[in-house]
């Protein structure tokens, strides 16, 4: 209990300092850049930046700091947000999961005041009661094995250690945390001091239900993440409900662990990275165009939305998200029109609905915000033809999510079988001598893209391809053929300016270029 009480004031302290953090560092412009379609937008969520034009946006009213009767429509925005989640989770059409979450979710949907069935949304005090989380175990246990059996929950966070601010944004605190000495998670809760809570405590003076509707971004979120499983969709490990000072039942959702995307750093990895991030998104953007809620569209597309989980991509904000359906008259073509910064769509409109909407704009997104920056550059030039056209055709919005996942895919498998190197019968320059369980320590040089920083380490498909990267270095006189492979199975290879510091390493392969110093 009392444990209890200091984790509840280090969470206020955390905010508060997030809050401090975001005011220091906020700069103006800071906000969105993603396009925005949704009907019940209002003024406490993120201002949009580039909307599209014929879409149903509502107009953003000034921030005023009179609150006087201001408050049902603050409550009204409270009970849209609610009933948007409340029919995700009464989406049984397509119901997939019996989780715990899931669970709970049947006993919390009985009609009762709108209060208790906001309380009532994910909160795991009845779950925590019967099973109580196994705090052992956790050490010994890997991920899946972990939250397969296992919901996380307010015990699991009372004794979290290495807590790591990792970032915020309009919305939303993210900190880093250790469960159990061992088992990193990442944990979001409302910022007190972010734009969200500042401009609704401004505008309306009432800190509860100025946290109330925050803290719904956060449910949704929980409840998307839940009710969509996917390999690219970070995991919900559990969720926390506990008094703050001044605030009752504040959230805390306990999820999956990642490293926020840095596009500065991914033009630099080897463009094998730059693809899975790419396929990843792909095979995200392919489940949500037919996803057990309906057509997913995110409608706030930036890659800080995403982060990578060992090198793959998973999108982490989900408030954005939106199944709405656009609607449409054939009368009123501009009514599906979608407008993005350096050019414009119009989609058929079919059935009362913009045709593909959805799936078309997270299409486009993924080229304008991935795909041109990421999949071309530095390919083997044998796949650039078919990256080239899979650039193309996303820009264009020629194809659909299917007919580019296949693209892909093939691109995937062309690359896995080392179908893109040339025809083997050239001949190699010079000869190479092959030393079985041996390494070379030193001489090392550096090249690009290598995923060593000081040395020149790169993959291949097999020993062939390595001679042909060493015939095209100057400096390379000798390579390592490492026992380490990256995720396509490709080998990793040291490349070397000569091998007098050979070594006995088992599992390792070394060749020497015939004529090169070996002393
Ligand atoms: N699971 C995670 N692992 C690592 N970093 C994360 C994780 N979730 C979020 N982050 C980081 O925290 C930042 C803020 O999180 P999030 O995007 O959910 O907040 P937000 O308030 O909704 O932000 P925005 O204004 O961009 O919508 C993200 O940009 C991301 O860099």
């Amino acid at each position: 209990m009392k444990r209890r009480k200091m984790v509840v004031a280090a969470g206020f302290c955390l905010s508060f300092f997030t809050g401090t953090l975001m005011n220091l560092l906020f700069i103006p412009g800071f906000e969105h850049h993603g396009e925005r379609v949704h009907r019940h937008h209002h003024e406490n969520q993120k201002p949009d930046a580039d909307a599209p034009v014929g879409l149903r946006v509502d107009e953003l009213p000034p921030v005023e700091t009179a609150t006087v009767g201001r408050l049902p429509e603050l409550q009204r925005q409270i009970r849209e947000r609610l009933d948007e989640i409340l029919r995700y989770r009464q989406t049984r059409a397509h119901w997939v999961g019996t989780g715990p979450l899931e669970r709970r979710r049947l006993m919390d949907l009985e009609p009762r005041s709108e209060w208790e069935v906001y309380k009532g949304i994910g909160k795991n005090n009845n779950y925590e009661q019967s099973q109580p989380t196994p705090a052992v175990s956790i050490a010994t246990k890997s991920h899946r094995e972990f939250t397969r059996e296992s919901v996380l929950g307010c015990s699991s966070i009372d004794n979290v250690t290495n807590v790591q601010y990792l970032g915020s944004g309009y919305t939303k605190a993210v900190y880093k945390a250790t469960i159990n000495s061992s088992f990193s998670v990442a944990l979001k809760s409302v910022d007190f001091g972010g734009h969200d809570m500042e401009n609704c405590v401004k505008k309306y003076g009432s800190s509860t239900d100025c946290y109330k509707l925050a803290s719904f971004k956060i449910v949704k979120e929980m409840t998307l993440m839940e009710r969509l499983q996917h390999p690219n969709i970070l995991k919900l490990y559990g969720y926390c409900y506990q008094d703050n000072n001044d605030i009752k039942d504040t959230v805390t959702a306990i999820t999956e662990l990642g490293s926020p995307l840095e596009m500065i750093q991914l033009l630099q990895t080897p463009w094998e990275e730059r693809f899975r991030i790419c396929l990843s998104l792909m095979r995200l953007l392919h489940y949500l165009a037919r996803s057990p809620l309906g057509s997913v569209t995110l409608l706030d597309f930036r890659p800080r939305q995403f982060v990578l989980v060992e090198g793959v991509l998973k999108v982490t904000d989900l408030d954005d998200a939106s199944v709405e359906e656009t609607p449409c008259s054939l009368s009123s073509p501009s009514d599906c029109l979608m407008v993005f910064p350096a050019r414009n769509f119009t989609l058929p409109c079919h059935k009362g609905c913009c045709e593909g909407i959805n799936e078309k704009r997270n299409l486009y997104n993924a080229y304008r915000f991935f795909f041109t920056y990421l999949l071309p550059h530095s390919a083997p030039s044998a796949l650039r033809p078919l990256l080239d056209k899979i650039v193309n055709s996303t820009g264009e919005l020629i194809w659909g999510t299917d007919e580019t996942l296949v693209h892909l895919e093939k691109v995937l498998d062309i690359y896995r079988n080392g179908q893109y190197l040339k025809n083997n019968t050239q001949t190699h320059k010079a000869e190479y001598k092959c030393v079985s369980e041996a390494s070379i320590a030193a001489e090392n040089y550096r090249c690009w893209p290598s995923y060593q920083h000081d040395g020149c380490l790169l993959s291949v498909f097999s020993v062939d391809e390595a001679i042909e990267v060493c015939e095209s270095h100057a400096q390379c006189q000798a390579f390592v053929m490492t026992n380490q492979s990256t995720w396509t199975g490709h080998q990793l290879v040291l490349f070397k300016t000569g091998a007098a510091s050979m070594t006995t390493a088992p599992g390792k392969l070394t060749y020497i270029r015939l004529g090169a110093a070996e002393s």
